[in-house]
């Protein structure tokens, strides 16, 4: 099976790929490496090996139990069980205000009033929503050899009614660091408007990273809606970004001293890294800090995550490279236009800038090996499309032909 190459063939667009034995399109993983590839760009599955125990098919409860270990492993952290004696209170947010909500509602809402305000915590969203009939039907990602239906499903985010800090005792910290990536200030934005409508007063920057924590030169910023109000229109982070910096004690050291208990951490792999030994170092000290991770992937290969930040804006800007190549390709004789663009791991930027532009007559991408050579290979395809159409445009995300 792993030399025989196809294509799909969609309008103007032909993505190559091997036919993948159904095993190998297990998206089943553990714990860990749920983790771990969330933050390493793991939206992809096919073509991936992934180490997990192998599930025994021929047990007759092999569902069920697949399900209630999946079920563990999206088990999530709650504060109660570093803090088993914090007590909860009634949210002073809501989705159905603009404003932090009132005393009067302390008791309860009123009994007539459908309010319908915050996420449950058992609600769920589903990760699979196709039944696949079969291990042949296309893009089928099958657990077992019968491409049974097992539900997947993670929860669902969003405020909840009762909360664990009293508004008026958080000092919330916002700290962007890595690279730059598209939304960072929007990011930054939202969250300063947000804690404010929670009733949150005290706001504060963290700049250029985790050195920000560091560096006395720096100092922290005082963040209020007036202040972002229009950051959202520039580019690149209000705060400014960093690579490498202190050590996690000396971060906490700084955060105790800051007197901070709620940190937003806006980053990727390494930014997260750091921000989960933060939180353990706060959970060693006991000092009840909510450390908060926001998944910072220009790539969008966050598989529990819609859509992640920035991705958009990249897509619609490979559009204009694309667009060019294009114009090129199809004014010369026999012209090939080749775009390459970001995604080393994953080709979500160049498939959806492929089928957006509509200009795009072949889209290479990581998460689907494919041949150069041979009857079912690029430069063939390439070649008929040169005799058919005259020229052709090529996408290539970053990481192309080099997955294993
Ligand atoms: N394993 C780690 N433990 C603690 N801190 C880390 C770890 N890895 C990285 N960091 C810290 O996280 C910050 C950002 O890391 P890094 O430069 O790797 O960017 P990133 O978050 O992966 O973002 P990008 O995807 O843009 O590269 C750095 O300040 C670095 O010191
Ligand atoms: O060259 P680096 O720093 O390893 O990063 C490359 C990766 O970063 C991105 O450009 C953005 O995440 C990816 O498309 C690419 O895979």
């Amino acid at each position: 099976m792993d030399t025989i190459s196809h294509s799909i063939i969609a309008p103007k667009l032909t993505i190559f790929r091997y036919g993948l034995s159904p095993s190998k399109h297990l998206t089943l993983r553990s714990n860990s490496t749920a983790r771990t590839n969330a933050a390493s760009r793991s939206r992809v599955s096919a073509g991936i090996k992934i180490q997990n125990p192998p599930i025994d098919f021929s047990d007759p409860d092999w569902k069920s139990k697949f399900q209630s270990d999946f079920e563990k492993r999206f088990n999530l952290p709650h504060i109660t069980d570093t803090f088993p004696d914090a007590e909860p209170i009634p949210s002073t947010f809501c989705l159905k205000m603009r404003t932090p909500v009132t005393e009067e509602f302390r008791g309860g809402y009123p009994s007539d009033e459908e309010w319908h305000g915050y996420i449950n915590n058992n609600d769920r969203v589903l990760l699979k929503t196709i039944y696949y009939s079969s291990p042949t039907s296309a893009g089928a990602e099958c657990i077992d050899p019968d491409c049974t239906w097992v539900e997947q499903w993670v929860h669902r985010a969003g405020p909840r009614e009762k909360i664990y800090f009293k508004p008026e005792e958080v000092k919330a910290a916002i700290v962007t660091c890595g690279g730059l990536c598209p939304g960072l200030n929007d990011v930054i934005r939202q969250i300063v408007i947000t804690l404010e409508i929670y009733g949150v007063k005290k706001i504060v920057g963290i700049p250029y990273g985790y050195r920000g924590f560091s560096d006395k030169e720096l100092a922290e910023m005082p963040l209020t809606r007036k202040v972002v109000q229009n950051v959202h229109l520039s580019g690149g982070s209000l705060l400014g970004v960093s690579r490498g910096g202190p050590g996690i004690s000396e971060i906490v050291d700084s955060m105790e001293e800051r007197g901070i208990n709620m940190l937003f951490v806006l980053g990727g792999n390494g930014t997260h890294a750091g921000a989960n030994v933060i939180h353990k170092e706060c959970c060693r000290r006991g000092v009840k800090v909510a450390v908060v991770g926001v998944p910072k992937t220009i790539d969008n290969d966050i598989l529990l995550m819609d859509k992640t930040f920035g991705f958009d804006t990249a897509v619609e800007e490979a559009q204009r490279a694309i667009n060019s190549a294009y114009i090129e390709a199809h004014s010369a004789f026999h012209g090939i236009g080749i775009v390459k663009l970001m995604g080393r791991s994953s080709g979500f930027i160049a498939m959806h800038a492929s089928l957006a532009s509509g200009q795009i007559d072949i889209c290479l991408i990581p998460e689907v090996p494919f041949h150069l050579h041979g009857p079912h290979g690029v430069l063939r395809h390439l070649k008929y499309l040169i005799e058919t159409k005259g020229s052709a445009v090529v996408c290539v995300a970053e990481g192309a032909g080099q997955v294993s």
